[in-house]
């Protein structure tokens, strides 16, 4: 079904394939503006989880059955707030696996299948590859020797910020820049040396405004409209819809500062992902503009 290099044609009875869908058929409103749509890849924890990869942290031992059920209360999170989950076939032999964002990167319609700076985490994008033809997107590929991993990609209106760190290369934003800057992308590429991730410095709120916790910037200054937050965690939020955050229970202070300013935080606790440096945005991927 896949052919690497071509755009995909899905047939119509395979985008019914509904079975891991959940919250189906509920409004597809974001803010004040209608979405094509609100559907969410989320991917079960792997049994072996607690093998996850750690980089700047210590290791720290993980509660797999915890973290199953702080996984589940997130799903249900975006659920309850709109968005339908769709589960990507579990990859059991992948400890990192259920961080489903760093696998793809959505720009439109097309999903590109990054390819991860660290090799052991690789053969995560074979089930993505499937789930995001399934629901009609068209799919593309970073190639050797580019290495993308999509926790490195803060998408703010049609500018795309690619963070060149530990487990994206050059190459790979070079080819971030290829398939999304025809269909109307702007790609700045920013240092990241001091967090894994572009996306465990920075997210964006609704409005455009980068939010960010500066000891763990490499360059505040790249963005032109920044919010400082008193929380590494806190600088991680993933839009609900209108004023809505999804924010982990970790970040007390900046949820407070959020609120102030308008927004709606949404907190979940994601502790046991944490000690994988994981966080609220990697535990899904949000497709929006899918006319399916
Ligand atoms: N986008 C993300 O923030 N992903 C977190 C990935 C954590 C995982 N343990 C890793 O090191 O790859």
């Amino acid at each position: 079904m896949l052919l690497r290099g071509f755009v995909l044609v899905v047939p119509r009875c395979m985008m019914a394939d509904r079975r891991r869908v959940r919250g189906a058929g509920r409004a597809t409103r974001f803010g004040d503006l209608d979405v094509p749509s609100k559907k969410a890849l989320i991917r079960r924890p792997s049994p072996r989880l607690a093998e996850g990869l750690v980089t700047h942290v210590e290791r720290e031992k993980v509660d797999v059955e915890l973290a199953l059920r702080q996984w589940e209360a997130y799903a249900e999170a975006l659920r309850t707030h709109g968005w339908e989950t769709v589960e990507v076939d579990p990859a059991d032999d992948c400890p990192d696996s259920v961080f489903v964002e760093d696998t793809v990167v959505m720009y439109k319609n097309v999903a590109l299948i990054a390819r991860s700076g660290a090799e052991s985490r690789r053969d995560e994008t074979l089930g993505v590859e499937e789930a995001v033809a399934r629901l009609g997107c068209s799919v593309n590929w970073i190639w050797e020797p580019g290495t993308l991993d999509g926790g490195d990609v803060l998408k703010v209106g049609d500018t795309i910020h690619v963070g060149r760190g530990g487990r994206t290369n050059a190459v790979g934003v070079q080819q971030v820049r290829a398939a999304f800057e025809p269909l109307g992308a702007r790609v700045v590429a920013v240092p990241v040396s001091k967090v894994l991730h572009l996306k465990s410095a920075v997210t964006a709120l609704p409005d455009g405004t980068v939010i960010g916790h500066i000891p763990h910037l490499d360059r505040p200054s790249l963005f032109p409209r920044f919010l400082s937050v008193p929380e590494e965690s806190g600088s991680h939020v993933v839009l609900l819809g209108g004023p809505r955050l999804l924010m982990a229970a970790s970040a007390p202070k900046t949820a407070e500062l959020l609120a102030d300013l308008g927004h709606e935080p949404v907190v979940v606790d994601i502790g046991e992902f944490e000690k994988l440096e994981g966080c609220v945005t990697c535990l899904s991927v949000r497709l929006r503009d899918l006319y399916v």
